[in-house]
């Protein structure tokens, strides 16, 4: 027999009751879209590793978005991606070439829809030949140094052409407190958030954006500076370092296979905002496995943005942003 102190289904029973288990609901306001931004006008090319997401060239930006915007589309991360013959080289110069991909698509954004928060990842690794997040060294090994006095110029860039956020996810050493001092030196800090990749793990799940950002290294991987999947102790040092050194928000990723840490950055950086980047291999493992009959999209892919918020995330960076701005007024 059970005690009364035992039943639980009652609490739950009725839908609005279920609503009232939640710390925090998801909301439109917390959805950060990445989008991918490439150097031929005129491009919207479909990317095959990620159905339903393209390479989006200047021109066709504002007819992207534009539905987006009008369904609730509150924020996007820029990723610019150059293709264009001989832009890459080993210093990765074009990051901030004014009329690159990125600063172009940020200055459009903010014209066209003031209302919307412009974010950019900031990486060496689209613009490097060799295709490493930073400079390297002769022996192929990152010169920290170097990386960072480069980092440091793309972000202060993105800001002065008009990003709300600058987020670098190459994992240097040192970036935050120099994007932060580099901020301040060029008079932005007082409105430019810095948004740190902290607990950023190398591994399986960012395949997809390979292809879709042609961001691949030419040779080795990412091991010696994104962080070995096995590492909570690393990532906690990361995130409180990158507190101390002036990040305005705390980023984990991948999503699903670190809701752990997802939880305990929330706890340990818990007066800062929380993101979570549900990434490239993430979307498509859903999308496919939908596809395949395994479960329905809409259920699976929500499940998961309750499974970020249920951790601690208050903002989520997905390329579900557009059918969740569907799914949300659907419910
Ligand atoms: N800095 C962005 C990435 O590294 C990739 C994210 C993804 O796989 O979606
Ligand atoms: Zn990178
Ligand atoms: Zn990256």
């Amino acid at each position: 027999m059970s005690t009364p102190k035992s039943i639980l289904h009652g609490g739950y029973h009725h839908p609005l009751s279920r609503s009232w288990q939640a710390e925090r609901t998801l909301t439109k306001e917390m959805l950060m879209y990445p989008i991918f931004i490439t150097d031929d006008p005129n491009a919207l090319v479909a990317l095959e590793a990620l159905p339903e997401q393209y390479r989006i060239g200047i021109d066709r930006l504002e007819g992207f978005l534009a539905p987006l915007v009008k369904k609730g589309l509150k924020s996007v991360i820029i990723f610019g991606v150059p293709l264009k013959e001989g832009v890459k080289d080993p210093q990765g110069s074009k990051a901030e070439d004014p009329e690159g991909p990125t600063i172009e698509a940020v200055k459009l954004i903010r014209r066209v829809f003031p209302a919307v928060f412009v974010a950019c990842d900031v990486c060496l690794c689209e613009y490097t030949s060799h295709g490493h997040c930073g400079i390297l060294r002769d022996d192929g090994t990152l010169n920290n140094d170097l990386s960072v006095e480069r980092i440091q110029q793309v972000a202060v860039a993105y800001a002065k052409a008009g990003a709300h956020c600058v987020a670098p996810s190459d994992m240097m050493d040192g970036r935050i407190g120099a994007i932060k001092r580099g901020l301040m030196d060029a008079g932005y800090a007082h409105k430019v958030m810095l948004m740190s990749y902290a607990a950023k793990f190398a591994g399986a799940f960012y395949g997809p954006f390979r292809e879709a950002a042609n961001s691949a290294p030419a040779f080795g991987d990412r091991r010696c500076y994104q962080m070995p999947p096995n590492a909570r102790g690393l990532a906690r040092r990361a995130v409180l370092r990158d507190m101390e050194e002036g990040a305005d928000a705390i980023m984990v990723k991948p999503g699903t296979p670190y809701l752990d840490i997802l939880r305990e950055t929330a706890d340990l950086a818990k007066d800062y905002p929380i993101a979570v980047y549900q990434v490239s291999g993430e979307y498509s493992m859903l999308y496919q496995a939908a596809k395949a009959g395994v479960f329905d999209l809409k259920q699976a892919v929500l499940e998961t943005m309750v499974g970020f918020t249920r951790a601690g995330a208050t903002l989520i960076l997905t390329y579900y942003t557009p059918r969740l701005l569907d799914w949300l007024d659907e419910e």
